[in-house]
Formats: C-alpha cells, sequence, structure tokens
C-alpha cells in the first residue's frame, strides 16, 4: 500500500488492546480506523496479555483498518510486539515516539505494514521530515501529551505552545504525501472544547484527529467534515471554474482552488 493509495481517516479511536469491553464499543463505533493500543494505554505487567489480545481482535476484524500501536524501540516489549504485529491481521502498524529515520525504516521492513509513526518528542519534531520520507511510513500522527511533557508545557497551557511542533508535523507529512493526524484531546466531558480542537486541527491542515473515546467520534467528524456548505460551494466552484484567474463569488479563484474543492468533494464521496 502507498502512502497516496487512500483517502486518510478523520476519525481514528484509540483503546487499550487488553479492555474487551471496548473492543467490542469500538466493533460497533463510526470510526474510520481502529488502533488498539499495547503502549501506554496498557500497565507494564499486560503487555503479553494485551498483545495477545490485539491478535486476536484484529484476526476477528473491525470492518475497517485497524492498527496496533507498538511499544516504543528499546523497550522490553517492543520486538515481540513488532513480531506480533507483524504475523497479525492488522493493516497497519504505529510506531510511538519515533526519532531516528534509519530505526523507523528498520522496523517498517520487519513489521511488513504500512507504519504510522507518531511524532511526539523534540528529536522527533526535528527528524519529521526525513521520517515521513521513510520508505514504509504512511503517516505522521501528533503525539501532543507526551510532545507536551517532553516541551515541560505546564498544565493548562493552550495549544499554541506546541503550534509550531504540530505545524512541523503537517508541513513534513504535506511534503512527503503521508497522511498529517492530530493527536488526542484528554478532556473526556468537554464536547465544545473538542469541538474547537478539531476545528483548530483542520484549519492547520490535519486529516483527521485520534480519539479517545466512543463519544468523541462524532464530533471529530463533523469538524473534519467536509460539511453540505463545503459541499455545494465547492460543486459551484468546479462547475463555474473555467480556467486561470477568475471571479466565483466574492473572490479570486485560480487552478489551485479547483483541485482543493475536486479534492474535497472526493473526500466527501461526491465524485
Ligand atoms: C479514558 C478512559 C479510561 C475512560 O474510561 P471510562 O471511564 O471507563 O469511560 P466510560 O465509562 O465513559 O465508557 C463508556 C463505554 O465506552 C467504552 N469506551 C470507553 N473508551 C473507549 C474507547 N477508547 N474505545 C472503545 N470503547 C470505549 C467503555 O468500555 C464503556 O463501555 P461499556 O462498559 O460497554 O459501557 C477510556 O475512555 C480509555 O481507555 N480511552 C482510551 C485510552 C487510550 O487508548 N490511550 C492511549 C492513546 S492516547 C495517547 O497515548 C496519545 C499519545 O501517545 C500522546 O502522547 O498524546
Ligand atoms: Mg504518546
Amino acid at each position: 500500500m502507498t502512502a497516496a493509495s487512500s483517502l486518510p481517516p478523520r476519525t481514528l479511536l484509540f483503546l487499550p488492546a487488553n479492555r474487551e469491553r471496548a473492543v467490542a464499543k469500538a466493533r460497533e463505533s463510526a470510526a474510520e480506523m481502529i488502533f488498539l493500543d499495547l503502549e501506554d494505554a496498557v500497565a507494564a505487567d499486560a503487555k503479553d496479555a494485551a498483545r495477545d489480545a490485539a491478535v486476536t481482535a484484529a484476526r476477528t476484524g473491525f470492518g475497517r483498518p485497524v492498527a496496533i500501536r507498538m511499544n516504543v524501540f528499546g523497550s522490553a516489549s517492543h520486538a515481540a510486539d513488532v513480531a506480533g504485529i507483524g504475523g497479525s491481521a492488522a493493516t497497519h502498524a504505529i510506531l510511538p515516539k519515533a526519532e531516528d529515520p534509519a530505526i523507523v525504516a528498520a522496523i517498517a521492513r520487519a513489521v511488513g505494514k504500512p507504519l504510522l509513526v507518531m511524532i511526539e518528542t523534540p528529536r522527533g519534531v526535528l527528524a519529521a521530515a526525513q521520517i515521513a520520507a521513510t520508505q514504509g511510513v504512511m503517516a505522521l500522527i501528533a503525539g501532543t501529551n507526551d510532545l507536551r511533557a517532553e516541551l515541560r508545557i505546564p498544565n493548562g497551557a493552550g495549544r499554541e505552545a506546541i503550534g509550531h511542533a504540530l505545524q512541523v508535523i503537517v508541513l513534513a507529512a504535506r511534503a512527503h504525501g503521508v497522511w498529517a493526524i492530530d493527536g488526542v484531546f484528554n478532556a473526556l466531558d468537554d464536547a465544545a472544547g473538542l469541538e474547537a480542537e478539531c476545528r483548530h486541527g483542520r484549519s492547520l491542515g490535519f486529516d483527521g484527529k485520534t480519539l479517545i473515546h466512543p463519544d468523541q467520534i462524532a464530533i471529530a467528524a463533523r469538524a473534519f467534515g467536509p460539511g453540505e456548505a463545503e459541499i455545494e460551494e465547492a460543486e459551484a466552484l468546479v462547475a463555474a471554474a473555467s480556467g486561470g484567474a477568475e471571479r466565483f463569488r466574492d473572490r479570486m479563484i485560480e487552478a489551485m482552488h479547483v483541485d482543493a474543492a475536486r479534492t474535497l468533494l472526493a473526500r466527501a464521496g461526491r465524485r
């Protein structure tokens, strides 16, 4: 599978692989992609059981792409995770805390599945472009919790504190044709905050958002759209465009605006 061969998912639901009820809930959810976690959501003494549970869950399938997140390179569980994920029915693998493109390349080869790579350390951000260019990498995912911790950003600081890193991740992903996926929103009961953060992520250029609870799916799906008004405008723009600079409603459009409208319509399944 190449990076550009499929539309990026907008809603990507994380869950601890060893939480049976969450696995059942994920199966009936509307998330476009399922992320079974073996890393930070799983306690140290449950790593082997979680790996077995992830492999079993992936074998049953979710009716959509499913990825398993391995433990970090150098950890006690990493090699067994790579082998387990590689032999599983998961469609994708997730590598957390990536920093070194050579190591990313080796893991992509070893796991033998498209690799979704988390950028969540300062060194990861600084190497994001080389990582995105690495053979086998299909996505960059912002790991905003780890990044905030690594940067020593105090609790309560807004997204502006990691704004530069988020833009680097989108730039790197776009430069190398891989998906750009935004980080999770931790406040489980703050629907308005989640919606605002999704809209902010989309405004930066992210394709979709990682989520941590089924209640977040509909909100993120709506924010990443496209909505009916956007679809209507894109259809009208494509129909009106005749090439070169011209007026469309109250603004100038050129070829790149037509291309963007076509991309949006493809995303909406209209063409
Ligand atoms: C955060 C949670 C631990 C909260 O759990 P809980 O209090 O049990 O939630 P609810 O009671 O509201 O759950 C209601 C039902 O929904 C199911 N559920 C909950 N979360 C999920 C989920 N993510 N996927 C599927 N189903 C879910 C519950 O099982 C309940 O179902 P039922 O029992 O049948 O009624 C919990 O939401 C959770 O564990 N979330 C995911 C945590 C996770 O995966 N973390 C790792 C990824 S985040 C990260 O690491 C990002 C990155 O690395 C970074 O650095 O930023
Ligand atoms: Mg993390």
